[in-house]
Formats: C-alpha cells, sequence, structure tokens
C-alpha cells in the first residue's frame, strides 16, 4: 500500500482554484519530487498532505490515516520543515532540538541526530548566528526529531550557494537511505533530476506529468541536441530530412539540431558522405529542463532543441 495516496485533490482561494483534481501516490521508501513552477499549487498540496488545510473535494490518506481527521496520528508520522520564522533566533541548536524533540513520545536521540546533520559543533550556537547551509540542516534535524516514517521538505535548497546545496543533497539520500520517505517540494530541476525517484509536474493546479526524472526527460521533444560547424555550408533541406529532426537552426556558422541519437548517427554519415568536417562538434543530452519547458507551458516555451543552447553554446 502506497505510505501517501492523494485523489482528485482541490483546493480554493477566495473562489480561484489553485490546485485542480491532483492524484499521485508515493510507495514507502521514495523520494518524490513536486516540481512545478511559482504558484502552481506545490505547497498547497503538501499542506494538504500535512493536514495544515482542508481539501475542498479529493481525498488524502498518510498511512491510510486522514491528516485532518486523524491529525495526531498523522503528525507523529510526518516530520515537517519548519519554515525560518518558526524558530527564535536566540534558540540554540540544543534547545531546538530539545523543544521540538519533546512533543513527540519516542524522540530521536539528540546527539547522534546532531552528529548525523553536521552539527555536533553547532550546539550552543544560536539559530541567528548559523550560515543557510547549517539552517537548513537543522531543519532537516527537527523534521527527523520524532523518528517519523515520512518527512515533507519545501524549497529546502533556496538560497544555498551550489556547495550548501550540494550536501544538502547528501543529507535528504541518507534519510532515503534510512528508510524514511521523502515528499520533496522543489522549482530546481537539478535537484529533482539528482534526488527524485520519481516526479509529479504540476502545473496550474494539475500534474501535467508523473515519472521517474529519465522517463520525463524522455518525453520532451528532442532527447538529444548535436551542434558543429561544417567546413563548408550543407543543404539544410538535407538536414531537416535526417531521423527524428525536431529543429535545425544556424547561428552564424554555426548548426544545431535537435533530435535524438539516430540523427547524430545519420548526421556523421551524411558529413562523410559529402566530406565535410564538423568544427568544435557538440552532443548534449536533453534534460529535465527541456522536458519541464515542454511539459509545463509549451505554447509559450521555446522549442526543446532551442532550450538548449545557453548549455550548448558554452
Ligand atoms: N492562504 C492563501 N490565500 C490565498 N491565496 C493563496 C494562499 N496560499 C497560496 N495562495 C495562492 O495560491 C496559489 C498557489 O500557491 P502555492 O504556494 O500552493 O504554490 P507553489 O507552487 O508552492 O508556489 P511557489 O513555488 O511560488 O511557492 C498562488 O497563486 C498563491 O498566491
Amino acid at each position: 500500500m502506497p505510505i501517501i495516496e492523494v485523489n482528485g485533490l482541490t483546493k480554493a482561494y477566495g473562489g480561484r482554484t489553485v490546485v485542480d483534481g491532483v492524484s499521485f501516490s508515493v510507495e514507502e521508501g521514495e523520494i518524490f519530487g513536486i516540481l512545478g513552477p511559482n504558484g502552481a499549487g506545490k505547497t498547497t498540496t503538501v499542506e494538504c498532505v500535512e493536514g495544515l488545510r482542508t481539501p475542498d473535494a479529493g481525498t488524502v490518506r498518510v498511512a491510510g490515516l486522514d491528516p485532518v481527521a486523524d491529525h495526531d496520528r498523522v503528525t507523529l508520522l510526518l516530520g515537517a520543515q519548519l519554515q525560518e520564522s518558526a524558530l527564535q533566533a536566540k534558540l540554540t541548536v540544543r534547545e531546538a532540538l530539545e523543544l521540538y524533540g519533546a512533543f513527540y513520545p519516542r524522540p530521536a536521540d539528540r546527539r547522534p541526530l546532531a552528529d548525523r546533520l553536521g552539527l555536533a559543533e553547532r550546539l550552543d550556537t544560536r539559530f541567528a548566528k548559523l550560515s543557510g547551509g547549517q539552517k537548513q540542516r537543522l531543519f532537516i534535524a527537527l523534521a527527523l526529531v520524532g523518528n517519523p516514517r515520512i518527512v515533507v521538505l519545501d524549497e529546502l535548497t533556496t538560497g544555498l550557494d551550489p556547495r550548501a546545496r550540494r550536501d544538502t543533497w547528501r543529507l535528504i539520500e541518507d534519510v532515503r537511505d534510512s528508510g524514511v520517505t521523502v515528499l520533496l517540494v522543489t522549482h530546481f530541476m537539478e535537484e529533482a533530476q539528482r534526488l527524485c525517484d520519481r516526479v509529479a509536474v504540476v502545473d496550474k493546479g494539475r500534474v501535467a506529468a508523473l515519472d521517474t526524472p529519465a522517463g520525463l526527460i524522455g518525453r520532451a521533444a528532442a532527447s538529444t541536441v548535436v551542434s558543429f560547424t561544417p567546413s563548408r555550408p550543407l543543404d539544410e533541406r538535407e538536414l531537416a530530412a535526417l531521423p527524428d529532426v525536431n529543429s535545425v537552426t544556424r547561428k552564424g556558422d554555426r548548426v544545431r539540431l535537435a533530435g535524438s541519437d539516430e540523427t547524430v548517427n545519420a548526421l556523421l554519415s551524411l558529413l562523410a558522405r559529402h566530406r565535410v568536417t564538423a568544427g568544435q562538434l557538440r552532443v548534449v543530452d536533453a534534460t529535465l529542463d527541456d522536458a519541464f519547458l515542454d511539459l509545463t507551458a509549451p505554447a509559450a516555451a521555446p522549442a526543446a532543441g532551442t532550450a538548449t543552447t545557453d548549455r550548448e553554446e558554452t
């Protein structure tokens, strides 16, 4: 049985529907991502899972329990990440762990928890004096202090520098490896691609797609982008006729094709036949970025091939 089941969840604020029939289920032990642009309804969805908001329609079950009707029991199973404003600036790390641990009948041992999250040297440091990365590590520790089966982490790495973000990702993987299910809200594609076993892409209150990161990438219009500078001009129609080609674009002498691995193989044969050499040949895989743009705003977003331009040219 899935540990979280959401079926047809709907929620409106002041008559405006912001979550519109969202359904997904999370298996025990996975990192499940909810990915979407700002205002997509991600936080509202997880707040319904946490029992902090009452759905207008649909059902939510956490380990078979209703998070609103069985709020106290769900609170013991589910560790939620606090918002920064919830902690007093003068509270030390030790005091915060003791205070929040006291809410649970079987809290984790604070010392090993602090060790595990790299906070052992900071037990007497006040919250306001912690770095951004240390604050986020404390939030993870506080979400884990009740020995939950599930943790909900919402935009955990926003505002962190790349090193602190990567350290936090390793911690989230450790949490999953210890058997805790992670529900992760993010709008960072790289984070979802690196961490999540499965991802629900939410857009305008609906689930636009639900799959593994690799499965989502496979749905992008182009899976591979190749660019090169030919030693002499090529007929664009011939390039466009190659298998799986999604788009052919030129920028000065540079030619770029969005397509698949087969496009690349066929291109190499074509170049050999015409005895044309390919200067600065670059081949890049489509990423979750490309899939995300395709899935969330097909009309407004650039085509998948075009979306890779910056990465490819650098
Ligand atoms: N308490 C509230 N009252 C009225 N509107 C709200 C409330 N909370 C959120 N909203 C609105 O509902 C919509 C969805 O918000 P939500 O926070 O769920 O989205 P999100 O996907 O988490 O966005 P973000 O990535 O920006 O945090 C937004 O337009 C937001 O302004």
